[in-house]
């Protein structure tokens, strides 16, 4: 396996809190790379350092073969590492297409050659309309992006996100703050997501992660205790009693 992503030996203090703690893990193209832990297990802390929001103190991040560990977030993006929310931020007066056609726009570039579009109108909001196919929102084309739902706004999050033509995508907590429902909604969306990209999906719900996941991680104390396919780490001894106790029952 060759990985797209692997971070070697990642280390990242707090003072003397150790939040990430010489931690190896690869993530192969294509797959949907889960990383679960209890809270203040590190996950939100690797994220930002995988995204390039924070330095790690050691160790290196290789990403397609070559290491980003000191390039800044833009960088990453423009190599196709992308995190959901960090990359642009919705403008909540505007409507879902105008705000997907403006991340379209942003990937070619607010070109200072006026005279020269970089790209065309029509093909600017083409691609917008199916960016909102791609997320579900289709038919709130029109509707401001404040007045979305909590769900919807997580997933136009993650179309302005695509419109950077991602390699790899970080999801973190897709779910957080939706109830069931709206949560066992969403994962048809994320699913196909990952169908099209790699995925590195950090999420407390069980379910999402159990369903979705070909494998997972699982993050204590700042090291991975365990990596394998959700049927791998349901019977894993050590993850049992180090973190999902009877939470997932076999
Ligand atoms: N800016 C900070 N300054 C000091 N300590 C921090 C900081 N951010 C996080 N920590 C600590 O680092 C550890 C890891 O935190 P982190 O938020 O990465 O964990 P997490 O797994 O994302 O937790 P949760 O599931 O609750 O979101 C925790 O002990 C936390 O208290």
């Amino acid at each position: 396996m060759t990985p797209l992503l692997e971070l070697r030996g990642l280390v990242r203090r707090y003072g003397g809190l150790v939040a990430t703690d010489h931690l190896d893990l690869a993530v192969a193209e294509g797959e949907m790379h889960a990383i679960i832990g209890p809270n203040g297990a590190g996950k939100t802390t690797l994220i930002h350092q995988i995204s390039g929001g924070l330095a790690p103190d050691e160790g290196s991040i290789v990403f397609h073969g070559q290491d980003i560990t000191a390039l800044p977030m833009n960088e990453r993006v423009r190599l196709g590492l992308a995190r959901s929310y960090q990359i642009t931020n919705i403008f909540r007066q505007c409507t879902v297409l105008d705000n997907l056609a403006l991340a379209v726009q942003a990937r070619h570039g607010s070109s200072m050659r006026f005279w020269r579009a970089a790209i065309s109108e029509s093909a600017l909001f083409d691609e917008a309309r199916a960016l909102a196919h791609k997320i579900g929102l289709d038919r709130r084309l029109e509707a401001p992006a404040g007045s979305l739902a909590h769900g919807e706004q997580r997933m136009l999050e993650v179309g302005l996100a695509l419109a950077t033509r991602p390699r790899m995508l970080l999801l973190d907590e897709p779910m957080a703050g939706m109830g069931p429902k709206e949560s066992r909604s969403l994962m048809p969306l994320i699913q196909s997501l990952g169908q099209e990209l790699t995925v590195l999906l950090v999420e407390h719900d069980m379910e999402t992660v159990f369903q979705l996941a070909d494998r997972i991680s699982v993050l204590v104390s700042g090291r991975v205790i365990a990596t394998g396919t959700p049927g791998e780490i349901r019977h894993n001894a050590e993850v049992r009693k180090a973190y999902l106790g009877d939470e997932v029952s076999a």
